[in-house]
């Protein structure tokens, strides 16, 4: 049901949801699925960033460097040389040419209540949409907002670099054309996955500048040593303990010249930023409801928003600063509108499946790099100092046949964290080209602290990858 020009819109809802992201979609249509009446405020594409600006079209990218990367290891297959023309117009119909018609169709059909426009708390309950067309439209929730706005990329203060044009996600993965020269500030998931796309898909020169000492720095660490070898294996040029110090570029179409701490220059075609992301708050009336302007909006296991009388508001997604991924967007999604379903109906709303589990013991995650970056739960040192009895099984999945396999110089390694005292795993990493199937079975284990004497019994297919589950338990000593 979106709105339309001159056709009435009734003010009053039971839930609002301010953002069609993919929190924001989950939460509207689970909660319109039991019957409560929805709508969804959005101010750009139904979708959101996920859809059109981040996951989709990164994968897009990284889908065909991935598959030279694994055609490369078998003896005997050659692959053309990947056509980028080709691969950005297969990115182009992947996020439906920017076009979100099949996003409100499934609002649609999910009887929710589309709103087009920025959002805005004005009061407990109550959210005024400043629609496309400059009017302000005021709107009630009988039951419950939720804040589902997602997060915008952070552009670090450095002189001159605002004003240099820069790329953020959304011109990196809606690139018209392969710049032949990029640079790319951070060293986290976003810098490594678009370098090595980038690089991938015929940059002549990729160059990136982190500033710690290594990449990916909130996994294990071999996450990031592996992944930095393949990308300069790649050709990509790493540049660690570096800070860009100033950015110029007099031309807005000229090139870029990025002047570093160490006193070198480099001169590119493009400067990527890719040193994080700040939950949307900005702007969204926060104050209203007595809460800070900025940063993430607190919540509790119910996705309810921290000191909010009434408890009315909610907060899904990026906007939380819980694990900024689509899926635990989603999840929260879930968990939210099933609390705000029960409480609605005045029953108990505190069944397992509505409390937040899944963020606080370290949300699944991959990183689509070639090798793939899989983990979930906590790492070593996140256990060490959480003071538990930890005990770390490694081994190389280059010695399981399933692995070794799959071509000439696979590599791979896994990590798990066993916490000794319960005999149940804490957290496992895998790090490997097409590991990325391989998580969900970590994150059951994780999740539901299978003992290690079960997963025992849980015998894998011979040769497949999996068998590295069994290796880690005999190198623990079952
Ligand atoms: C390059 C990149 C790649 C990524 N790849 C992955 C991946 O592979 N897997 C993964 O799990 N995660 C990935 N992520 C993270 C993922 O994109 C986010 O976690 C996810 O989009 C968050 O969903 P969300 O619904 O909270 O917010 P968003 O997707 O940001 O959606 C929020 C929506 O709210 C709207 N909005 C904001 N403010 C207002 C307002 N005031 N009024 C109305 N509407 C408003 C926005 O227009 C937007 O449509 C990636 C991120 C980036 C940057
Ligand atoms: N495959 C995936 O699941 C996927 C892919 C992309 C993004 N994401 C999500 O998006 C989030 C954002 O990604 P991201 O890569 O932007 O953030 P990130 O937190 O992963 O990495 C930020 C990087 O920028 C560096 N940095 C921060 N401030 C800096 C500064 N002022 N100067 C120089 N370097 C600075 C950090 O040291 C780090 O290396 C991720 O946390 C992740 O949750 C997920």
């Amino acid at each position: 049901m979106p709105y339309e020009v001159g056709v009435p819109m009734p003010d009053e809802f039971d839930v609002i949801v301010i953002g069609a992201g993919p929190a924001g979609e989950v939460a509207a249509g689970r909660a319109a699925a039991a019957g409560l009446s929805v709508a969804v405020v959005e101010k750009e594409l139904a979708g959101g960033e996920c859809s059109y600006w981040a996951c989709i079209p990164s994968k897009a990218l990284l889908r065909p460097v991935d598959l030279a990367g694994e055609a490369g290891r078998v003896p005997g297959v050659e692959m053309a040389p990947i056509d980028a023309k080709a691969v950005l117009a297969w990115r182009d119909s992947m996020v439906s040419g920017y076009d979100d018609s099949g996003q409100v169709r499934w609002i649609e059909s999910a009887g929710v209540t589309l709103v087009r426009g920025r959002g805005r708390l004005a009061g407990a309950r109550r959210v005024e949409v400043e629609t496309q067309g400059g009017d302000t439209r005021a709107l009630t929730a009988r039951q419950a907002v939720v804040l589902a706005t997602g997060s915008t990329a952070v552009i670090p203060p450095v002189p001159g670099l605002a004003d240099a044009r820069p790329w953020t996600n959304r011109e990196a993965t809606g690139a018209r054309a392969v710049p032949g020269r990029l640079v790319v500030v951070g060293g986290g998931v976003v810098a490594s996955e678009m370098a090595q796309a980038m690089r991938g898909l015929g940059a002549r020169e990729v160059t990136m500048v982190v500033r710690g000492g290594g990449l990916l720095e909130r996994l294990e660490p071999f996450a990031g040593e592996m992944v930095a070898a393949s990308l300069t294996g790649q050709g990509v040029e790493l540049r660690t303990n570096e800070n860009v110090e100033k950015v110029e570029r007099p031309d807005p179409e000229g090139e870029v010249t990025v002047r570093l701490a160490s006193g070198r220059t480099l001169v590119a075609d493009e400067i990527l930023v890719a040193t994080g992301r700040r939950p949307a708050t900005g702007d969204l009336g926060l104050a209203t409801v007595g809460l800070e302007e900025r940063g993430p909006v607190r919540v509790d296991g119910s996705m309810r928003a921290t000191g909010v009388g009434d408890g009315w508001l909610y907060a899904i997604g990026d906007v939380n600063g819980l694990s900024p991924l689509t899926h635990m967007g989603k999840y929260q999604g879930r968990v939210c509108a099933d609390v705000i379903v029960a409480r609605s109906r005045n029953a108990a709303d505190d069944r397992p499946s509505m409390r937040d589990r899944a963020d606080g013991m370290g949300a699944p995650q991959v990183i689509f790099t070639d090798p793939q970056v899989c983990a979930v739960g906590r790492t070593e040192a996140q256990a060490r100092a959480d003071g538990l009895d930890v005990r770390v099984v490694e081994y190389d999945m280059g010695q399981v046949a399933g692995g070794a396999l799959l071509g000439e110089g696979y590599r791979g390694r896994a990590k798990a964290v066993v916490d000794e005292r319960r005999r149940v795993l804490l957290g496992v990493t895998f790090v490997a080209p097409g590991a990325a199937e391989l998580l969900h079975a970590a994150t059951i284990a994780v999740t539901a602290q299978v003992p290690l004497d079960d997963l025992w019994h849980a015998v894998p297919s011979f040769p497949t990858v999996s068998e590295v589950w069994l290796r880690l338990l005999e190198e623990y000593g079952l």
